[in-house]
């Protein structure tokens, strides 16, 4: 019996396009699948002010494939230097959809990002005011921190500190990776989402180290415990909507993954809502899929849900290219390590 599936195209709120010929390889691989985007602002230099937005959104919408559809939403890279008046024209001119917060040093080209919050204060006391929402990468950038208590530490410090300061803020935890993040989001009101990856819904942190170091199995924030992968898996498929997805595909060429120092990203536009079938499958929750990837997110985000469908038919094992071969350099897609039986219909 083939098993199919039919859901409203889903959206991707939280994804790394990069830019120039990284950017021209790797978009037709979201857009084959999602109708819009929260597109990440860590350029180099970063997306910073409504301007740049404006013409990164530009350069995005000239790099997509004729035939294709595909809406970037754009965000604005948060600095200590921020000015509150550009960033609410940006969004009374309907340029951008959030703005972004990356504490500096905690990810990929974040050394402009914020150190102190008391100096982001007034800009995010606009937001609140004009309800434009926060995106955060949650985690301490603190050395003494273990890296695997990052997220949980920045929640307790940074993240519930600035809610109870201001309440009205609408704040999305970006790409939550721990039982921690899941409890935090699920104790919230209305004015906070969280994120989840499809990685992280299917490796913990013995597939990137046990039996051999995998290099693209390695993103930030990094693969936790067991345990916190299943409070990952119970909160996308409960159909609560505060989770929602956001892959968090973030391109590296190979060279830089396989590398002494290598890059944190794991690339998943290509195979996302394949894997997503899988999981939900296994999970009991297929009927759920569509809640997590096609309404959680525009409800969040106040906006109307895809009218365009999206068929998933369960059959053979799946194919998808093992690497993207961009004029930048191959990036390698991510490899779940088992087969995958769900395809996505043209
Ligand atoms: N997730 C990652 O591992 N990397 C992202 C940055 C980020 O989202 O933190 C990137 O830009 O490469
Ligand atoms: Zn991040
Ligand atoms: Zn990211």
């Amino acid at each position: 019996m083939t098993q199919r599936l039919t859901l409203r195209r889903p959206d991707d709120w939280h994804l790394h396009l990069r830019d120039g010929a990284m950017l021209q390889g790797v978009l037709p691989e979201s857009a084959r699948h999602f109708a819009r985007a929260i597109i990440m602002p860590n350029l180099v230099p970063p997306v910073v002010t409504g301007a740049q937005a404006a013409a990164y959104r530009d350069r995005i919408r000239a790099a997509l494939p004729e035939g294709m559809t595909f809406t970037p939403l754009m965000t604005l890279y948060l600095t200590e230097g921020t000015d509150p008046a550009d960033v609410a024209a940006a969004h009374a001119e309907g340029i951008v959809t959030a703005v972004k917060l990356y504490p500096a040093g905690a990810t990929t080209n974040s050394h402009s990002g914020v150190r102190d919050i008391a100096k982001v204060m007034p800009v995010l006391e606009r937001m609140a005011e004009i309800g434009l929402p926060l995106c955060v990468h949650g985690e301490v950038t603190t050395h003494e921190v273990d890296i695997f208590d990052r997220e949980a530490v920045f929640i307790d410090t940074v993240l519930d500190p600035l809610r109870r300061r201001l309440p009205e803020l609408r704040v999305v935890m970006e790409h939550i990776t721990t039982e921690e993040g899941v409890a935090y989001a699920r104790a919230g009101n209305d004015t906070l989402g969280a994120t989840i990856t499809t990685h992280h819904l299917i490796i913990n942190r013995n597939h990137i180290l046990a039996g051999g170091i995998k290099p693209h199995y390695y993103c930030l924030p990094v693969a936790k415990r067991e345990k916190h992968r299943l409070a990952l898996r119970a909160a996308a498929t409960s159909g609560d909507p505060r989770f929602f997805l956001g892959t968090d595909s973030a391109p590296h060429v190979d060279a830089l993954k396989e590398h002494a120092c290598g890059c944190a990203g794991c690339f998943t536009a290509t195979n996302t809502m394949q894997l997503l079938a899988h999981v939900f499958e296994e999970e009991g929750a297929l009927d759920r899929l569509e809640a997590f990837a096609a309404l959680n997110g525009p409800r969040f985000y106040g906006l109307p849900p895809n009218e365009e469908r999206i068929t998933l038919t369960k059959g053979a094992a799946a194919q998808w290219p093992a690497k993207i071969f961009t004029e930048a350099g191959p990036v390698t897609v991510f490899d779940p390590g088992f087969p995958v039986h769900w395809h996505v219909e043209a």
